[in-house]
């Protein structure tokens, strides 16, 4: 037993796709006990682009095309002589049906000249005498038939006496309706001996091309999620960060903002050696200078010192402890020897709101 599978015998010839068992090992013949269908390279006579259907008993039609979704296949005879060709038929053994009513004709060889009968079958005639086809018993009687013989019966559909009409032979719907209806192709089941069918496979299978493609984009999908995921990591990481800085500058500073004792040479860097000086008021001068990077500072240097300086850091200590929006934040101060100097928060623009209680 092998599989048989869809065959398509060319451009033309229609698509083989319905089960069949194996009757030889031919790719291109695969059939039902009973009947086979092939492609043309089986039968020389005929052009390679035509799909054939054997059937009991000998019986070679020309498949010109199968309609799966009606489960219909239309044959039409080489010699154009239906009549001839199906003396012999017999369906019982196939799945198949005519499609059409089938009447149960007689035909008969008569004289050319009594010729009229409904049916007259010019492939069959010749030599004086014409082939008419007389259908079942009503007819009989008033037919002419004293100098016929009678040929053979045969029962067609009436379609099998037009030359020009294809007939068309129908498959029942349990074949492979069912298994098509879940998108797959059908077969009869190889271990056993009546007409069961099983589903296999599937009727437009993915090939390999599409798998590749189909990896590929679930590839680089994955690929750019990961991508996104670890760059928003990385910006969290970073804005995390960032915070815990900008937190940490925040500390600094503000530790700075508290009065710190400075030694002279420290008001010294702090005022890049009093390079800055921005005003001078009735006890000193009023420098810029910077503390850190951000922290801008005022420093007044003071003129008249007296006494060891106590008095000047408790006063300072006072004056550190105020810290009210409209008053100038005292940063640090300077007690030196008799050097004396205060730092404050920098107003820029001469911003006035500072009060020093000296
Ligand atoms: N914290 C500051 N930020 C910026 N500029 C300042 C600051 N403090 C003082 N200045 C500048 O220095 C100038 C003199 O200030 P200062 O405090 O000495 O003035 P004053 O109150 O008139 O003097 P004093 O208090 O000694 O009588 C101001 O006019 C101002 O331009």
């Amino acid at each position: 037993q092998h599989d048989c599978t869809p065959t398509t015998c060319s451009d033309h010839g229609p698509t083989i796709r319905f089960p069949f068992r194996l009757k030889n090992h031919h790719p291109h013949h695969c059939g039902y006990p009973g009947f086979d269908l092939s492609c043309s390279p089986n039968a020389t006579h005929l052009p390679t682009t035509t799909t054939i259907l054997n059937l009991p008993y000998s019986v070679e039609v020309l498949v010109t095309n199968i309609d799966y979704e009606s489960q219909l296949i239309h044959i039409k005879d080489a010699n154009s002589c239906f009549p001839q060709q199906l003396q012999n038929l017999n369906l019982s053994t196939t799945p198949f049906q005519f499609a059409d009513f089938v009447y149960n004709f007689s035909l008969f060889s008569c004289p050319s000249t009594e010729s009229y009968f409904p049916y007259n079958i010019t492939c069959l005639g010749g030599d004086g005498l014409e082939v008419c086809a007389l259908d079942g018993e009503d007819s009989i009687y008033y037919a002419p038939l004293i100098s016929c013989r009678k040929m053979y019966n045969l029962s067609v559909p009436s379609q099998a006496f037009d030359q020009t009409a294809d007939l068309r032979l129908q498959w029942p719907k349990w074949v492979c309706g069912k298994c098509e209806a879940k998108g797959k192709f059908c077969r009869f089941k190889s271990n056993s001996t009546s007409d069961e069918i099983e589903c296999f496979g599937k009727l437009n299978p993915l090939k390999k091309g599409d798998l590749v493609i189909g990896g590929v984009t679930v590839g680089s999908l994955l690929l750019l999620v990961i991508v996104i995921t670890m760059y928003w990591f990385h910006k969290q990481k970073e804005i995390k960060r960032n915070g815990q800085l900008r937190i940490e500058k925040f500390l600094e500073d503000y530790r700075a903002l508290k009065p710190v004792r400075y030694s002279y040479a420290d008001i010294k860097k702090i005022t890049c050696q009093f390079k800055d000086k921005v005003g001078q008021g009735g006890y000193g001068t009023v420098y810029k200078g910077q503390l850190s990077t951000d922290v801008h500072v005022a420093v007044k240097v003071l003129n008249n010192t007296k006494g060891n300086g106590e008095e000047f850091i408790n006063e300072v200590g006072i004056i550190g402890k105020i810290h009210h929006v409209n008053v100038v934040r005292l940063v640090g101060y300077c007690a030196d020897g008799f050097r004396r100097a205060l730092i404050s928060e920098f107003l820029p623009n001469d911003f006035a709101r500072k009060v020093h209680v000296i």
